[in-house]
Order: C-alpha cells, then structure tokens, then sequence
C-alpha cells in the first residue's frame, strides 16, 4: 500500500511509548507530563488487550484489533486507538502532541500501525517516532525469555536504556552492544529514572535517518558493526579497521547486515546504498518485497534519491504497510544517495541486495 503522507504542518506528532514491564515508561511520562518544557501533550495510555491486575473481569472489547482485508495477519489497526484519537481531534487545538503508552507487553505494531492506515487518523496525525524504555537490569534475560521484547527494540527510532543505576558500565556496554546489534539505527540513550533531556525523545521529526548519520556518517558503512556477523558471515574480518573507511569499497559493497547469535529467526538488519533509482522499478520492488515479507519486516526506513528527481523521498513502513513522500530538496553539498534500512526476521540479504541494486537508474 503506497500512498502519499498528509502535510506534516498540520498533522499532529504522535510518540508512541514502548518497553517491556517495569522498564520506566511512567516514569517517564511522568518527567514529560511534570517538566515545563511549554508543551502540551495528550496522553492515551492503553490498556490494549492487558488485564488490570486488580480487574478480574476480561472485556472482550478491551482487546480490539482488525485484520486488514489484504489478508495479511500482520497488518492490524487498533479500532479503540482510532476512537480514542476521533475523539481527541474534537479537542484540536487544547494540545500540541500525542502520547500513547502501550502496556509492557503490547506488540508495537499494530499501534504503529493504526497511524499509517485509518485515513482520519492519518488526516490529523503523524507517527513521530517509537520510543522505547530499557530497564538496563532486565533487558538481557527480557531478549532471551520474549520475541515482545526483541520487537520492542527492533522498532523503536529512539531507546532509552534505563535502571543505568542498577547496572555495571561493564553490564551497561553488553546491553548496548545487544540493543545495537538488534537494532543498528534508532537513537540509543541511557538514563536513570528516565532523567533525560525531554526534547531527546519527543518531536524527533519523523524516524529521521538523517538525525542517526549525522551522529555517526559512517553509520551504514558496511564493517561498522562487523564484530556482530554470524557464522554465515563471509565478511572478512581481517579487514575492518574501523579507523579506514576504505573498507566500505570491497565485500559486500553497497550494505551491511548484523545477526546475533546462531538463531535465523533472530531479528537482524539489512541496509541497502545506490545512487540514483527508477522509480518505474523501485516502487514494483518495494511493493513486492513488502507484500512476500511483509510478516518478517518489522520496520523499514529509507531516503531515496530518484532519477531526475530533485527532491529527496522518504519512505517507511511496517510489515506490509508503505508509505513515502518528497520530502525537501537534495541540497547542492550533498550526495544524492539512496539509503534503505529493513529489520526483521528471517530477511535474505542476497536477494534483497540484487533485487535492489536491479533498481538503480
Ligand atoms: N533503580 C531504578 N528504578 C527505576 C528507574 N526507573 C524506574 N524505576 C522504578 O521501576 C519501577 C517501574 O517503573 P515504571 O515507570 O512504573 O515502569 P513501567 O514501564 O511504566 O511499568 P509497567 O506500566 O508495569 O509496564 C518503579 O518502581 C520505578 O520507580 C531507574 O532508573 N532506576
């Protein structure tokens, strides 16, 4: 599904608050809802399809999610989220910014989701970014016990390890080490109680790829995480002198990719350069990978340059859902470059590299 985003201007940002059971994340939006940082944000916390711990009763339509009519069992939207948004929008105006709170345990997706595909809410809001809270303590048993807390970091744009209080450095570079190997491209803060720079988290202007490179631009140099390959790796790692970028010219060339662990099922990233595309072959392809993948992509990102194009499109997605628009033009210093980010499970490198690089102008 490709379809052109509404004007940002008048589109509200929404952050959507992820993290496992006790991470932080009221906590946090307790620091958010306190700070006077001269923002007004409406808070949707969700109880989506989680028993209060003191409610025996389970309502059946506390747990409303529906199927897309694709077919496609990964593509939901939260009925209740799009009510309660409806109803918010009645109130346009009394606030500048959305916050929803999922429940520990809540898989992102559909929440994320919710925003891309019911047009009213895509009318009067955008995702801004996915937000996660990492209770530095627990996140490492959290990734072995549950694939919720592997999803949770894998689609978030901005992490927050939090607890760094109850951890060791020693302990705290091993779970940045696994958030990155997880996930590669989002925001990696750490944080106690949550005490972080609030304006770190909110309004971060959509997933912003560009934020991470000019963090680090030799961010998706193929060999920047090369010590996080798999036994199926055949990078030489003989050759990654993270000192000499020189490197990024041979192997696999135009991308890298990180795995963890033996597991295939694990979730890992792939990221794809080219220069100018055809958009006659690369909205076919991204059509087609997202609709055979769809289920294993948990979040795709990209900045494409498109042949002929003066402005730079910008695409993101989850499972099946795509959505892309122009978004400024390229400016004159800078290379016109296109850059995609998949992470998923189960994902094939090789194809997606030459089925991508078949999409180049
Ligand atoms: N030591 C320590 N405790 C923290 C920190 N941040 C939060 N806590 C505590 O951890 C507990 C859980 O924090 P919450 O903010 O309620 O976590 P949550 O993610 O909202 O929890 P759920 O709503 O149950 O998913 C609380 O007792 C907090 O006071 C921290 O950085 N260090």
């Amino acid at each position: 599904m490709m379809s052109a985003t509404q004007d940002a201007r008048t589109q509200i940002p929404v952050t959507v608050l992820t993290g496992y059971l006790g991470a932080g994340k009221t906590t946090l939006l307790n620091r958010i809802l306190t700070e006077n940082h001269g923002q007004r944000y409406a808070v949707i916390v969700n109880e989506f399809g989680e028993v209060g711990i003191d409610n025996d009763l389970l309502v059946e339509s506390d747990e409303e999610i529906f199927e897309m009519n694709n077919g496609c069992i990964c593509c939901t939207v939260r009925g209740d989220l799009i009510r309660t948004v409806q109803n918010l929008m009645k109130r346009k105006g009394a606030f500048d910014a959305i916050i929803v709170e999922t429940t520990g345990v809540a898989d992102p997706a559909p929440v994320a989701q919710t925003f891309f595909m019911d047009d009213d809410v895509r009318a009067s809001a955008r995702l801004d970014a996915v937000v996660a809270v990492v209770d530095a303590r627990h996140v490492l048993q959290r990734l072995e016990d549950t694939e919720e807390a592997e999803d949770q970091v894998a689609f978030a744009d901005v992490i927050l390890i939090n607890k760094t209080d109850l951890v060791s450095a020693e302990e705290l570079a091993n779970v940045e080490a696994r958030v990155r190997a997880i996930n590669p491209y989002a925001v990696l803060h750490r944080s106690e109680r949550c005490g972080i720079d609030i304006a770190k988290v909110l309004d971060r202007g959509a997933f912003d790829l560009d934020r991470i490179l000019s963090l680090d631009p030799h961010f998706l140099e193929h060999g920047h995480h090369a010590d996080e390959c798999g036994p199926d790796c055949d990078h030489d790692h003989h050759d990654h002198d993270h000192g000499d970028h020189d490197h990024k010219h041979h192997d696999h060339g135009n991308g890298h990719h990180h795995h963890h662990e033996d597991d295939p099922h694990s979730v890992k990233s792939i990221s794809l350069r080219a220069g100018d595309l055809n958009p006659d072959m690369f909205f076919p392809w991204i059509n087609q990978v997202t609709q055979v993948q769809g289920p294993n992509i948990l979040r795709m990102k990209g900045i494409l340059a498109f042949s002929g194009d003066p402005q730079r499109y910008v695409i993101q997605g989850v499972h099946m859902i795509v959505e892309g628009d122009h978004q400024r033009d390229w400016k004159a210093d800078e290379p016109r470059e296109s850059r995609l980010v998949f992470i998923g499970r189960d994902l094939n490198w090789d194809v997606l590299k030459s089925s991508f690089q078949a999409c180049v102008a």
